[in-house]
């Protein structure tokens, strides 16, 4: 199947799925998935628990192996490529806070971070002073993420919304080209909430972003594009406004469906 993006208007398309699918042990988890994903754009990927979100962020990530379908990354074809050389293209999961160091400081964690893409092996036996040279690197993104005045805490001191866009900067230091954010408000607090939702607009400025997001006035206020999963098929696409005005999306969420 041809892919049509490069004629669209617009910002280009950074990540496309077509047919997308993934049966495990016969049973469907996704089917006839079509998505496009725009540079400097954010896109939601919505649906009621069960809906096959996560199993698309894995196949979009190439964790999971697509049954059916296709994925393209900036131009080109990553169905049956490794996730660690995705990663490397400029497609990068955010993960959850389990992968920040708790007793590193914030600049250390992104110093961490950032000589991964310096292509040095990660050398925990090194001293950290050998990270030295990273510093105005490290304290660009973290300025940039608006956590200068805990740049010498430890990550485990932060409040828990720090901790996640802390995550969100070691993430960063990659410079991906497509960002995917697996529920980034979960258990947060509203003013965490509001925080983080800042950040990532911000951070969709330079880079496409796709979130599985469960909190729907976040969604409504930052998210361009809404892709609304149903038992593993797309049931709507749009803007909020249109998606949240269709019925079949209002019945899934209803839960009034057999
Ligand atoms: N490894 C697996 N083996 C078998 N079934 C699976 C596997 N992974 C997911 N599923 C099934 O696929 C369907 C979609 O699951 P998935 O976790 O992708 O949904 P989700 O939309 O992310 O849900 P939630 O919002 O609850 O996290 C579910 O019915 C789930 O039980």
């Amino acid at each position: 199947m041809a892919l049509s993006v490069a004629t669209q208007a617009g910002p280009r398309v950074v990540l496309s799925a077509r047919g997308l699918g993934k049966d495990f042990s016969g049973f469907t988890a996704v089917n006839g998935v079509d998505l496009d994903v725009h540079h400097s754009r954010i896109h939601a990927l919505i649906g009621p628990n069960g809906a096959g979100k996560t199993t698309v962020f894995n196949l979009l990530t190439k964790f999971l192996q697509p049954t059916r379908g296709q994925i393209t990354l900036l131009g080109q074809d990553i169905t049956h490529t490794r996730p660690d050389k995705v990663a490397r293209m400029g497609l990068v999961r955010s993960f959850q806070i389990s992968a920040i160091f708790p007793h590193l400081t914030v600049r250390e964690n992104v110093k961490v971070a950032l000589q991964r893409p310096a292509g040095l092996a990660t050398q925990f036996w090194l001293p950290l002073s050998s990270l030295d040279r990273l510093d105005a690197r490290a304290d660009e993104l973290i300025e940039k993420l608006g956590l200068s005045r805990w740049r010498d805490y430890r990550a485990a001191d932060l409040s828990y919304g720090r901790k996640r866009v802390l995550e969100i900067a070691t993430t960063l230091a990659l410079d991906p080209a497509v960002l995917l954010l697996d529920e980034p408000m979960a258990g947060m607090g509203q003013e965490d909430v509001a925080m983080v939702a800042d950040i990532i607009r911000d951070v969709a400025s330079e880079r496409a972003v796709l979130m599985v997001e469960h909190n729907l006035s976040v969604v409504a206020d930052i998210c361009h594009h809404v892709t609304v999963l149903q038992r593993g098929e797309i049931i709507a696409t749009g803007d909020y406004a249109t998606v949240s005005a269709d019925p079949r999306v209002r019945t899934a969420y209803m839960g009034s469906e057999a």
